[in-house]
C-alpha cells in the first residue's frame, strides 16, 4: 500500500546517513523550484526525489540480487557500481513504497544515467540532482546558471560535467549517459 508523504520521508530517511538525507531534501527543493518553472507536476517531482537515493546504501550484493532476480536491467552490472542504486531505487519505489506512478518510477529509474527521451519529469529529478543547494563541486554554478536558460541546458552541462569527470579519471563511460547528452542537444 502506498504511503502518505510524510510516511516515506520517514522510511527512506531511516535508510541513510544524515548528509544523504540533506542531500535529499536539497534536491527535493530544487526539484519543487524546476517543475514550477517548467511545467512539470511538483508533487511528483517532490515524491521522486524523496525516493531518488532510497537504495543508495544498499549493499552490492542486494543490489546485485534485486537486479539479478528481477529481470531489471542486467547491463549495468558490468558497469561503475555508483549507477546500480537508481534501478534498485525504482523497483523498491514500486514494491516496497506502493509507488504506482510510471512517472514517478522512470524519474527515479534515469536519475543518474538519464536515457534517451527523458521525460520532462526525469529532466527535473536530474538536473536537480545536479544543482541543489548543497552540492558545491566544481563546475556546480555553470550548470545552476544553464538551468536558468532550460531543463536541455541545464542537463547538457551536467552530464558534460560528469562525462569530463570520468574521462580525466580515466573511468569507463556507461554509454546511455552520452546517448542521453546528445539526445538533448539535438533538441535545443
Ligand atoms: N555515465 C556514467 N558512467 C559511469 N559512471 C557514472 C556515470 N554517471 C554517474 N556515474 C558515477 O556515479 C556517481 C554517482 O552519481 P549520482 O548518483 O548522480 O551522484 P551522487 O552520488 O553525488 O548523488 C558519479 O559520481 C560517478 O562516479
Amino acid at each position: 500500500m502506498a504511503l502518505s508523504r510524510e510516511g516515506l520521508i520517514e522510511a527512506v530517511s531511516a535508510q541513510m546517513p544524515a548528509k544523504r538525507w540533506k542531500h535529499t531534501q536539497g534536491v527535493m527543493e530544487s526539484a519543487v523550484v524546476l517543475a514550477e518553472k517548467y511545467g512539470a507536476d511538483p508533487v511528483k517531482a517532490d515524491i521522486a526525489a524523496i525516493l531518488h537515493d532510497v537504495a543508495k546504501y544498499w549493499p552490492v550484493a542486494e543490489m546485485e540480487a534485486v537486479i539479478r532476480d528481477n529481470g531489471l536491467n542486467i547491463e549495468l552490472l558490468h558497469h561503475d557500481k555508483q549507477l546500480w542504486h537508481s534501478e534498485v531505487g525504482a523497483f523498491v519505489a514500486e514494491r516496497d513504497y506502493g509507488v504506482s506512478d510510471s512517472e514517478i518510477i522512470n524519474a527515479i529509474r534515469w536519475h543518474t544515467s538519464g536515457r534517451v527521451g527523458m521525460s520532462l519529469l526525469d529532466k527535473v529529478v536530474c538536473l536537480a540532482d545536479y544543482i541543489e543547494p548543497g552540492r558545491d563541486f566544481p563546475g556546480v554554478e555553470y550548470i545552476r546558471e544553464q538551468a536558468q536558460r532550460s531543463l536541455e541546458e541545464g542537463l547538457i552541462a551536467g552530464f558534460d560535467s560528469t562525462i569530463s569527470l570520468l574521462l580525466s579519471q580515466r573511468r569507463v563511460i556507461y554509454p546511455l549517459t552520452v546517448l542521453s547528452r546528445n539526445d538533448l542537444i539535438v533538441q535545443l
